[in-house]
């Protein structure tokens, strides 16, 4: 196992620009898969902010949702193709400052510089259509490989939203022993029906998409990016509330319609086309099918006895954190979790924003990390 900042050629498949100097790369070798594959020579990239103290007893693990990445505060760049999605939580003034060892990691499967379809199989091509169903357990397992690399025994902190949320719960449940407080904001211990129906909505708009190619298009001149544009059209509108939508859009008309045969453009579809596409520029259709079915995976209950027996060995502090106005992942899950789990705090974040909240209002998440952080 090896820590490098160039990523090894394995990885360097899926648009070669997207991995910056700062990134640090780690190879964790062979890991064997819940669905009894494996996937050989897997690297994970990582970004890291402060210092491991002497005792290794400050480090914070952020997990990202679908389409973050390792870059959880910066600007964007080469390398980059956002800015920090997280930003003013980790810094000087944040509430993770110079007192933490920071690490966020690109998911097992991701398209930002760690294993996942667009890398290169053994034999040299990416492995498109050949890359294995993931878990969420396969994707934390990868993680403390990675911890184990580093010489974290124990997370000071675990915190994460939505798919991050879910990989957070999974520590707990996987690593009771690794993780002192783990925070899970707008997720569950488990994916809904419902989640699972838009997953699969989304799932089916890239492969029929005809650039799709049953997912080996990394060499032809495009790729799924309308399939792909179509499945984030689907998905933001379940990341925001009706509410909001309806306040922010209306009925309002953005292109009036070109002569008679024309029609309106409505202002909530050019929203929705502009994060489509810039989603489809950013991101790759097969990462984001392997992550979706990855989230369908999430039962933190299952083979363990059901949520309760999944959490009982977890003797660390454990914060969920829903959104009131979140219809993907209704604050009825985060109950479940607490039900499930005496001692659990819960802490609502209010927003009209919907699941996105957790990424929007940022003051009150910094504030929940803070108050967390300080034991209360
Ligand atoms: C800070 C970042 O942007 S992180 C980007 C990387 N993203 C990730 O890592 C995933 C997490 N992020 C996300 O999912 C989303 O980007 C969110 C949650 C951060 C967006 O939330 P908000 O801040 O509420 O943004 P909102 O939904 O209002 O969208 C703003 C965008 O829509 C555009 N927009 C707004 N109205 C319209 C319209 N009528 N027609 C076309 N575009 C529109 C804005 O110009 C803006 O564009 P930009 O993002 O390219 O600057
Ligand atoms: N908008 C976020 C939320 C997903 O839960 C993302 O794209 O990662």
């Amino acid at each position: 196992m090896s820590v490098t900042t160039t990523p090894p050629a394995s990885t360097a498949l899926w648009r070669d620009g997207d991995h910056p100097g700062e990134r640090r790369f780690v190879s964790i070798g062979r890991l064997e898969l819940e669905s009894g594959e494996s996937l050989p020579d897997v690297v994970l990239a990582y970004e890291t902010w402060g210092r491991l103290s002497p005792e290794r007893d400050n480090a914070v693990l952020v997990e990202h949702a679908l389409t973050g990445d390792s870059h959880v505060v910066g600007e964007a760049g080469p390398g980059h193709p956002t800015a920090g999605w997280w930003p003013g939580l980790i810094g000087q003034g944040a509430p993770l400052d110079d007192d933490y060892f920071v690490i966020a990691i690109n998911v097992l499967g991701g398209c930002q510089g760690s294993t996942g379809p667009g890398s290169a199989a053994p034999d040299g091509r990416p492995w498109g259509s050949r890359f294995p169903r993931l878990t969420i357990r396969d994707q934390v397992a990868a993680e403390a490989r990675l911890a184990d690399v580093l010489g974290i025994e124990r997370w000071h902190t675990v915190i994460g939203g939505s798919m991050g949320g879910m990989r957070t719960l999974e520590w707990v449940a996987s690593h009771p022993e690794r993780v002192g407080t783990a925070i899970a904001l707008a997720t569950g211990g488990y994916a809904t029906a419902e989640q699972i129906g838009w997953s699969q909505t989304q799932i089916l708009a890239i492969r029929n998409d005809p650039w799709f190619a049953g997912g080996d298009y990394y060499d032809h001149p495009q790729g799924p990016e309308a399939g792909l544009a179509i499945a984030r059209r689907i998905a933001h509108i379940t990341y925001r509330s009706e509410l909001e939508l309806h306040e922010r859009f209306d009925r309002r008309v953005q292109d009036e319609p070109a002569g008679p045969e024309g029609r309106p453009r409505y202002t909530v579809e050019s929203y929705l086309d502009h994060h489509g596409g810039k989603l489809a520029r950013r991101f790759d259709a097969n990462s984001y099918a392997v992550l979706s079915e990855a989230m369908n995976s999430h039962d933190l209950g299952r083979d363990r006895g059901g949520m309760s027996a999944a959490l009982q060995a977890f003797t660390g502090r454990l914060v969920v954190a829903p959104v009131d106005s979140d219809r993907l992942y209704p604050p009825r899950l985060s109950h479940e979790v607490v039900a499930a789990r005496p001692g659990t705090q819960l802490r609502t974040i209010s927003s009209a924003v919907g699941h996105d909240g957790f990424l929007t209002e940022v003051d009150q998440v910094a504030e929940l990390l803070r108050d967390v952080l300080r034991g209360d």
